[in-house]
Order: structure tokens, then sequence, then C-alpha cells
């Protein structure tokens, strides 16, 4: 199977996971990314079957609405039973790396708000050690280089992704050569950096079900 086709059994399995608890006033957290565009695109015939979707980015909400789907904003929500997202990372502890797509801010926030973050993603994405992929951060722009310079005494390599901002009006760094041991330790020491809005390690808030695309069928994982 390709990794697109890991991707679509995920998200149908998705669907299978979140229909039992879908009632007419349900709002669903929405995540970003292709494999969530997968799950929205599956959304789309299901609409007259709940409320409606919180979503974690403005493209998200686009391809929502361009299905019929009404986005709400969150504070008119409060919390919401599904969040439905992909990771870049996830380890055995359901602890992710996310925000290679630069919505990562957007993503926690609805997170938190969640009753069950259901994580979708292919096989590829499953790791014993987090950080091969490059760690997004989500700074203040005038704050990047004091930002990175705080980064480099953690042990990365910070890279500016250049000409990327966000749906927050900020920037992103990614941390380069930096395997996670201890991920909830390390999200907590990022997020205490004077200018950064926050970073791409779930780990304090895991994944409450991980659905993950094997060439023998969808694992499915609870923490
Ligand atoms: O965190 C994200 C976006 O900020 C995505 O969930 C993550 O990048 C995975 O993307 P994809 O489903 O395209 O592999």
């Amino acid at each position: 199977m390709t990794q697109d086709e890991l991707k679509a059994a995920v998200a149908d399995a998705a669907i299978h996971e979140i229909t039992p608890g879908l009632e007419k006033d349900t709002v669903l957290g929405i995540g970003t990314g292709s494999t969530a565009n997968l799950f929205i695109d599956r959304l789309g015939p299901l609409r007259d079957r709940f409320k409606g979707a919180v979503a974690s980015s403005e493209t998200s909400a686009k391809r929502l609405q361009s299905l019929g789907i009404e986005v709400f904003e969150l504070n008119n929500v409060g919390t919401v039973p599904f969040y439905i997202d992909g990771a870049d990372e996830v380890n055995a502890h359901l602890h992710m790396i996310k925000g290679g797509g630069a919505a990562l801010t957007r993503e926690k926030i609805v997170a938190a708000c969640a009753e069950r973050f259901i994580c979708i993603a292919d096989g590829s994405k499953r790791v014993d050690t987090l950080g091969d992929f490059p760690l997004p951060v989500e700074v203040i722009p005038m704050a990047r280089s004091y930002v990175a310079r705080e980064l480099v005494k953690l042990g990365a390599d910070p890279v500016y992704r250049p000409g990327v901002v966000t749906d927050n009006g900020n920037q992103i760094i990614d941390c380069y050569d930096f395997m996670i041991e201890d991920p909830i330790t390390m999200e907590a020491k990022i997020n205490a950096i004077v200018g950064v809005v926050t970073n791409g390690l779930f780990a304090a808030r895991g994944a409450d079900v991980l659905l993950l695309g094997k060439e023998g069928g969808v694992e499915r994982s609870v923490r």
C-alpha cells in the first residue's frame, strides 16, 4: 500500500471510531494536514448527522465549509467530544510531534478542549524516540533570534522556516538534531522560553487513541 492509501485507511477508521458518538448537537474538533484532509472529505456525506466543527487552521475551515459543514469559533463552543488530527511522529506513549504544517498552536488549543484526541497516521510516523522529524516551535517574530539562542542551550539546532507565517501572524523555528528522551519535560522547558507561543510536542496532552495505518490493516492503540 502507498502512504496515501494508508492515510485513507486511517481516515476511514476514524469515521468508524466517531460515528457511534455523533449527535445532532455534536461539534467536532478537526486538525490540519493531508491525513486530516482525507478525514474531512469523508465527513462531508455525514454533515446532517452533527452540528458542525471547530478547525485548527484557516485551510481546514475552508475545506469543511466547502463541504457544507458549519465551522464555529472555539470560544462559542467550549469542549468538543473528539479532536481528530494527524501527526509528524508518534511514540508508544502516544506523545507526538506535530506542526509540520505550521498549525501547531491552534491544534494544541483545540486538542486541549477535546474529551478525546484521536490521532490518525500512516505507519511511517511511528517512532521509538521523538525527534527525527524537526520539532517546530512557533515564535513571536521579534523574539526569533533570542528563542533560537535558548533552543541551542537545550541542545537543538534551530533553523528558521523562511516565508512561513502562521494563522496567528507568527514565525516557525524547526529544531534539528534534537532527539527527545523526555517529551513531557522538554515540552514544558521550551514553552517556558519568553517569546515562544508553543512548541510541537504534544506530550502533556498526547493522543488518547492512535489509529495507525499499516500493511496488515489499521492498528488501534489506547493510552
Ligand atoms: O501537525 C500537523 C500540521 O501542523 C499535521 O498533523 C502533521 O504535519 C501531519 O501531516 P500529514 O497528515 O500531512 O502527514
